[in-house]
């Protein structure tokens, strides 16, 4: 099976967890904006929800699939967050911002009384850090941030490169919020905890990709046979 073929098997399990009259955080990326789709289908169909995009992009798949859109000022206190991540251990622990939504999806996921990660199988792991950790900072300073982050970094026991994300074009990538995003690429985490207490202390950094304590379930779609097999963590 495909993993695009996954994240929609995650997905469509997902929608099946939205009640009527549930107000919603909507996450960011290629498994989330498959829920947004199906979720719209639903909707189309009569289910009275609403939404907060947790960027731009969603905000437009959103609106797109006829989602009532609130935000967040208005509606402060969500039922259900439905968001993809780009890493999960077992204890629900996630790396996510590889699309560069990271400081949005935190805010709504501490919004939210639960938070359901849709991921496929490929994004579970023991330890953290495979993927390049994002790390979001204002742009002024960025040099003094990025050797702060540096010492930040092994403070916690972690060591490795820090990029600066770039677009396509090879200019900065900048978040919906005009923040930049330096990756960093350590390999593992072995102390998730520390290492977040440890950047959220650098001045200039405006969030970081560990999401921490926030996911209270996990609906992982993984091949068996040819067919998804749906394995689900915590209180999916
Ligand atoms: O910034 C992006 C978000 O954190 C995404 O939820 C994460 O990158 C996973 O995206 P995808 O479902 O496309 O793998």
């Amino acid at each position: 099976m495909s993993p695009a073929e996954l994240k929609r098997a995650a997905a469509a399990r997902a929608v099946g967890l939205v009640e009527d009259g549930m107000r919603l955080g909507l996450g960011t990326g290629s498994t989330a904006t498959v829920f947004v789709e199906l979720l719209g289908e639903k909707v189309r169909a009569g289910l009275k929800v609403v939404g907060v995009p947790t960027s731009e992009a969603t905000r437009r798949a959103a609106e797109a699939a006829g989602i009532p859109l609130t935000t967040l000022d208005d509606t402060p206190d969500l039922d259900l967050t439905i968001d993809g991540a780009d890493e999960i251990d077992p204890q629900l622990r996630l790396i996510k911002g590889g699309g560069g939504a990271l400081l949005r999806e935190k805010i709504v996921a501490a919004a939210s009384r639960r938070m359901v990660v849709i991921v496929d199988g490929a994004k579970r792991v023991e330890t953290l850090g495979r993927f390049p950790l994002p790390i979001e900072a204002v742009p002024f300073g960025l040099v003094a941030t990025t050797l702060a982050v540096a010492a930040a970094i092994r403070s916690a026991g972690c060591a490795g490169p820090l990029t600066i994300r770039k677009d396509a074009d090879g200019t900065p990538f900048h978040t919906d919020g005009g923040h930049l995003i330096l990756d960093a690429g350590l390999g593992a985490i072995p102390d998730p905890e520390a290492l977040a207490r440890a950047l959220v202390a650098v001045p200039g950094v405006v969030e970081h990709g560990l999401f921490l304590g926030l996911a209270t379930g996990a609906i992982v779609a993984e091949a068996a046979d040819g067919q998804p097999r749906i394995v689900t963590l915590g209180a999916a």
